[in-house]
């Protein structure tokens, strides 16, 4: 994994917020093929990371680079067009579309069709065809004519890395896919995050470490606005100053 090369890089990112340092001197690489989780307790300014790297929040101070090139002031969409997509929570989506109708849209946006989404379901193959494997691929689809606001919970999730996935991602910021998620519905998501496909650089944001510690193979701890440490799973579960942090949170050991 050490041997393959940078794709997102951020160097010395700085976010103020007022006299609030959120994110301080924050320096943290994503290998092509990722499987990196950045953890903390809660206010430790993950949230407000991810916003830095999608471009919602501009920078105080630092660099961000993709694939090399400086996008520390690039816009957000043209982030997403450049293959770094995060996923959105469900309140986001149109609760009216079924999860079909919705992967139509993006899949065909995604290849330029725009507005023909609808058309382009029944004429193109390619739109149709992605569309299927996506459903497969997320166990969605017997639940595919479902409109989105009957699915179960887990399924939303679901539905919501499917769409970030149907956006063609190099790098996929996955933001807490199980939170909230019922105890029943939660092994699918593991599941399906773990059959993620591998030659795309995950960045993982999660409070649930069984999950953290299971697709993991490299971990950054964020708190403060500051990185404690970053290594490998072991490395970090055996760390007694992230053991202290987490004492009285949520706790860092697992299982
Ligand atoms: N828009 C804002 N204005 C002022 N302070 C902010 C703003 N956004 C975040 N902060 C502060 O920055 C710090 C980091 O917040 P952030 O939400 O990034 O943490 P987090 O790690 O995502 O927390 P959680 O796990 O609870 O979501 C907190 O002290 C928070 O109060």
């Amino acid at each position: 994994m050490s041997e393959q090369p940078i794709v997102l890089a951020c160097e010395g990112l700085v976010k103020r917020f007022g006299g609030i340092t959120a994110t301080n001197d924050v320096t943290l690489r994503l290998r092509r093929g990722a499987r990196h989780a950045l953890i903390g307790p809660n206010g430790a300014g993950k949230t407000t990371l991810i916003n830095l790297l999608t471009g919602v929040l501009d920078a105080t101070a630092g660099r961000i680079t993709l694939d090399g090139d400086d996008i520390t002031r690039l816009a957000p969409h043209k982030r997403v067009r450049r293959g770094m997509v995060r996923t959105f929570q469900i309140n986001q989506l149109f609760n009216t579309m079924t999860p079909l109708e919705t992967l139509a849209l993006v899949v065909s946006q995604q290849r330029g069709l725009g507005a023909g989404w609808w058309s382009a379901l029944g004429r193109d193959a390619a739109v149709a065809e992605r569309c299927a494997a996506l459903l497969d691929q997320f166990h969605l689809a017997e639940v595919a004519q479902v409109r989105t606001e009957h699915l179960a919970y887990g399924k939303r999730r679901l539905l919501e890395i499917a769409i970030a996935l149907a956006c063609e991602p190099r790098v996929l910021l996955l933001d807490e896919p199980v939170a909230g998620v019922p105890a029943g519905e939660r092994e699918e998501i593991l599941q399906t995050v773990e059959a993620l496909p591998a030659e795309v650089s995950v960045l993982l944001i999660e409070h649930d470490m069984d999950l953290v510690f299971s697709f993991a193979d490299r971990m950054t701890v964020l708190v403060n606005g500051t990185v404690l440490t970053e290594g490998t799973p072991a490395e970090i579960e055996a760390n007694p100053e992230v053991k202290a942090v987490y004492l009285g949170h949520e706790g860092a050991s697992h299982g």
